[in-house]
């Protein structure tokens, strides 16, 4: 939280401040209990914790995924919720292009290649080209803000084939991007990228298992930046270490931060991010006044602006 995002709200409220709030949790629980308003990320609330803050009208997330919060608990509560939409979609798209160009082109890979010697000592080979990025057929799962922002990129910047499915269609990244609605077998059949953008939800947990991989090409390339629990990640390495597909590019895991042993983290066709798809100054700094002037307006009586309900 920037301090000029800080004097946003200071203009309004009594701000406490707490960067790290899970290392100093009894201090921030103290806090808590006179608070009106909280903003941050990734907090969340069970219904021992909201008995101990009986103040609190408003939950600001500063993400736009919001499954850490117990959205029917917090109504039944009379506790407002909020999260970021629409300020990090190119910044998140643009991970997302550089997960797709790094798994194909193997850029990560090949990076330790020249650095660890490899290249002076053996020399270049063709088992270590890549496959292109350029009019391959892109599957977008969740053509929401950020699916089709990435469409777009794919569409105009990689003259990709764009296919998607989702809860409704998407007319506009149909006319736009001619992207083409189709069921979720045939995208995972027909995607040489498969990409999943959906939030996570009980109908989308594990939704990317077995039965998906094996509908795949082998020659795929998996890329997930949405959450790591829309995916089956014991189906994901298994698929990866049986060659049922070809890479795989993730923003995103079952448990964050990642265990040091995790498999994925030693296969070179995995090329890994610590959960950075929105993390530019500029896009945090977005997400964190979209927040403030959320937490403002919940606590003082105004209009929010990106309510989730
Ligand atoms: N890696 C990161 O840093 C990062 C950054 C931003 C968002 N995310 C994740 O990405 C998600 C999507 O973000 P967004 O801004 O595009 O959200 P969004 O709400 O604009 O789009 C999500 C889309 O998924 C679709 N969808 C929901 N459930 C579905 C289902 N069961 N089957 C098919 N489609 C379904 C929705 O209809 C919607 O079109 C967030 O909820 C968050 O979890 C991750
Ligand atoms: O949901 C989100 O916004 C991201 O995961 C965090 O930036």
């Amino acid at each position: 939280m920037s301090e000029q995002v800080l004097d946003f709200i200071r203009e309004s409220c009594d701000v406490q401040y707490f960067p790290d709030y899970k290392k100093e949790f009894p201090v921030f629980l103290e806090a808590l209990k006179e608070a009106e308003g909280v903003l941050g990320s990734g907090l969340k609330f069970d219904a021992a914790l909201l008995d101990q803050v009986p103040k609190l009208k408003i939950i600001c997330n500063t993400s736009v995924g919001y499954d850490n919060l117990d959205i029917p608990l917090l109504k039944e509560r009379g506790i407002m919720a909020t999260n970021t939409p629409d300020v990090l979609n190119d910044t998140v798209a643009d991970t997302i292009v550089a997960l797709m160009l790094s798994a194909a082109r193997r850029i990560t890979e090949l990076d330790q290649f020249v650095k660890t010697g490899g290249w002076s000592e053996h020399g270049f080979s063709q088992q270590q080209f890549g496959v292109d990025v350029h009019h391959k057929t892109l599957g977008i799962i969740g053509m929401g803000g950020i699916g089709s922002t990435l469409a777009k990129r794919a569409y105009f910047g990689f003259d990709m084939n764009i296919i998607y499915h989702n809860r409704s269609r998407n007319e506009e990244a149909e006319t736009t991007y001619n992207a083409t609605y189709c069921t979720m077998d045939e995208l995972l059949e027909q995607s040489d990228f498969v990409c999943v953008m959906t939030p996570l939800t009980p109908q989308t947990e594990k939704m990317i298992g077995k039965r998906a991989f094996e509908k795949m090409k082998k020659t795929a390339i998996f890329v997930n930046a949405a959450r790591g629990k829309v995916v089956d990640e014991a189906a994901l390495i298994e698929a990866l270490q049986s060659n049922e597909i070809l890479a795989a590019g993730l923003d995103v895991f079952e448990q964050e931060p990642t265990d040091r042993n995790n498999p994925l983290l030693q296969m070179p066709n995995v090329v890994t991010l610590p959960h950075i798809g929105s993390a530019t100054a500029e896009t945090r700094t977005k997400m964190a006044q979209l927040g403030a002037e959320n937490v403002v307006a919940g606590v003082t009586g105004g209009k929010l602006v990106t309510s989730i309900y």
